[in-house]
């Protein structure tokens, strides 16, 4: 494999970037309160504005593995992948319009003291725990995707890098805490987009222009229609994108610490839920880069074979090779990209270190050791922060066992543990009923859903997807390759489908099942009364649809009458539900708004008599 080498001035571009991060960080440690509080540390003394809060909220889930994974998905199976953009509407209206306002009020600096509001303290250490396990993997993650792809290209000192950036990230995230976590974050952010910009300018130029890259990706048939097929083993389509992709983005922007920190620590509501909106314009283009840069080298290496000169079949380390075959002879833009996907991983994993020091302390020292002097406490941050940063450099090594593709691995991840916890979430602010055995009984349930499918897709090697055929002339889709597939699908065993479940579906189905068997367990072990519940951590989504079942309703032994009470109250219930839906659906109606009243009320009362016909 031919190695591009580095000159002098892209490693003094890359030492720059590591310079001007250590500077930020010192800054913040003398200036301000010199982080000797936690709520300084911790939360920058909720003194932040939209602006930064914003770019640091893109910057902790856009990492080295998106600005990787990404373009390599879109060599391989082209854009698809675009459509999780769709996702990411509701995935930011949702935390924008309920998770924040209902969390901001709470003025809670964890996000997990929220399950400790409405459940119980177990529960909340059990939501800790498992954020705890989600992050550290990540973290490992984002620090093994940089140091691996430039390792697999370039002589780049692997262990060196990593050791200058853990050592960096370390340096600021301890001395500087939450604020200079932020500010390194928008500085991080700004340099990642101009090294992905600067890649695609470049790319687009030495390949012939904007026309000849457009022929070759379209005729490479990169760019992928709206790929409606329902099938839930299929593994990217609208649906898993589009729908599978906002629990995704609900688990990651409504109720991951790394984020509800952001959102506490701004001056207002109101400037938390700006912040909220303004991640969309810039997430959006976050995801247009990575996928034009995805084509832009598709178009370029369409009519070679370049198997041969990249070690390995990763596709990943194809990226690197591509963009040093870009910018090899532009001294200074090598060392650009360089930072850029180190201050994608450094902004990821300063934000991972942060949050995990915070919830470490506020959920799981703090309760149990409450004289503990202020001192001491930000004293032990810090020593959690340094204690996290060295851990994650042990879980790059794991990363390198799951042999997956980066992206793949990330999202997984997401998947299987964060969609357990909105699943949590949700079942406590939008039933008011659940109780912490349900609530408990919930999360187990959702982990082994989710953990069950995940190794099981890992170790069968399924749900990889196939590789579309790399050539800039349009290859008509073999039949042959699709009637294999579909017998292929019917000698599928149940189980075997169940492990090649999409993975952007790990989100979903994680949460439902812990909302399900969360709801199931309440019921079963005697539903919440109105007057045990603290206020304020209900969201009122449905009106009062979903209010407090008789407390007279009983289940299993309950004798006729109490079974019957629970028959009204879920024929109420169901009532209530289906004319909300019937009114809400109504105004969507045009014709039916001079009748809208009439016939809201007659459709109404139809299904009224009709449930209630079973009325004793
Ligand atoms: O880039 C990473 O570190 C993780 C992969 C992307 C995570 C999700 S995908 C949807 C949302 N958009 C992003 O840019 N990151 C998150
Ligand atoms: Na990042």
């Amino acid at each position: 494999m031919d190695h591009k080498f580095f000159t002098v001035t892209d490693y003094v571009i890359f030492g720059l970037l590591l310079a001007a991060s250590a500077g930020i960080g010192l800054y913040h440690a003398v200036s301000g309160g010199r982080q000797r509080t936690t709520q300084e540390f911790l939360m920058a003394d909720r003194s932040m504005r939209c602006l930064p809060v914003s770019l640091s909220l893109i910057a902790s889930f856009q990492s080295a593995v998106a600005i990787i994974g990404v373009p390599a998905e879109v060599y391989t199976h082209g854009t698809q992948y675009w459509f999780i953009g769709c996702a990411y509407v509701l995935g930011l209206l949702i935390p924008a319009h309920v998770f924040i306002p209902l969390l901001y009020r709470l003025h809670l600096s964890s996000a997990y003291q929220y399950l400790e509001l409405r459940f119980s303290r177990a529960v909340r250490v059990c939501g800790t725990l498992t954020f705890i396990f989600q992050m550290v993997v990540y973290m490992g993650v984002c620090v093994y995707t940089p140091a691996f792809a430039l390792n697999a290209v370039t002589g780049f000192q692997l262990w060196g890098a990593v050791l200058a950036t853990g050592l960096v990230c370390t340096l600021y995230t301890t001395m500087g805490g939450l604020k200079a976590v932020i500010w390194t974050d928008v500085f991080q952010t700004g340099v990642m987009f101009a090294g992905q910009l600067a890649v695609i300018v470049v790319g687009v130029q030495k390949t012939g222009g904007p026309a000849e890259v457009w022929r070759k990706v379209w005729e490479g048939n990169r760019i992928s229609g709206l790929d409606l097929n329902p099938d839930p083993t299929e593994r990217h389509t609208f649906w898993t994108l589009g729908v599978g992709g906002v629990f995704l983005m609900l688990s990651l922007y409504g109720v991951n610490q790394a984020q509800v920190q952001r959102y506490l620590s701004s001056r207002t509501e109101k400037e938390a839920i700006r912040s909220c909106y303004m991640v969309f314009p810039a997430l959006q283009l976050a995801l247009a880069l990575s996928c034009i840069m995805g084509l832009v080298m598709f178009a370029r290496y369409c009519d070679e074979d370049l198997s041969g000169r990249v070690g390995g079949s990763s596709r990943d380390a194809m990226v690197i090779y591509f963009v040093m075959d870009m910018l090899q002879d532009l001294p200074g833009l090598p060392g650009l990209f360089v930072a850029c996907l180190f201050s994608a991983a450094l902004s990821s994993i300063s934000s991972a270190f942060n949050s995990l020091a915070t919830v470490t302390m506020e959920d799981l020292i703090k309760p149990r050791f409450p004289a503990m002097s202020e001192e001491t406490a930000t004293l032990l941050s810090k020593a959690l922060a340094l204690s996290y940063g060295l851990l994650c450099l042990l879980m790059a090594y794991l990363t390198h066992l799951m042999g997956d593709s980066v992206l793949q691995v990330a999202l997984k991840i997401f998947g299987m543990m964060g969609g357990p916890v909105l699943g949590l979430f949700c079942l406590g602010m939008f039933f008011p009923w659940a109780n912490s055995t349900g609530a408990g009984a919930g999360l187990a349930a959702g982990l082994a859903v989710a953990f069950w499918v995940g190794i099981g897709s890992i170790v069968t090697r399924s749900g990889a997807g196939r590789a579309l055929p790399v050539s800039c002339s349009a290859v008509p889709p073999s039949h042959n390759t699709s009637a294999v597939g579909e017998a292929a699908l019917r000698t599928q065993s149940g189980l075997q489908r169940f492990y090649s479940l999409s993975y952007m579906w790990y989100s979903g189905f994680s949460c439902l099942s812990v909302v399900l068997v969360g709801l199931a367990v309440s019921l079963l072990t005697g539903p919440k009364r109105q007057e045990d519940l603290e206020p304020g951590t209900v969201f009122p989504l449905f009106g009062n649809v979903f209010r407090f079942p008789p407390d007279d309703m009983k289940f299993c032994g309950g004798d006729l009458t109490q079974s019957v009470s629970t028959m009204r109250f879920l024929c109420q219930t169901l009532n209530q539900q289906l004319s909300w839906s019937v009114r809400s659906l109504s105004f969507l109606l045009p014709w039916s708004r001079e009748g809208e009243q009439e016939s809201g009320n007659r459709k109404e009362v139809v299904i009224y008599l009709m449930l209630s016909s079973r009325r004793p």
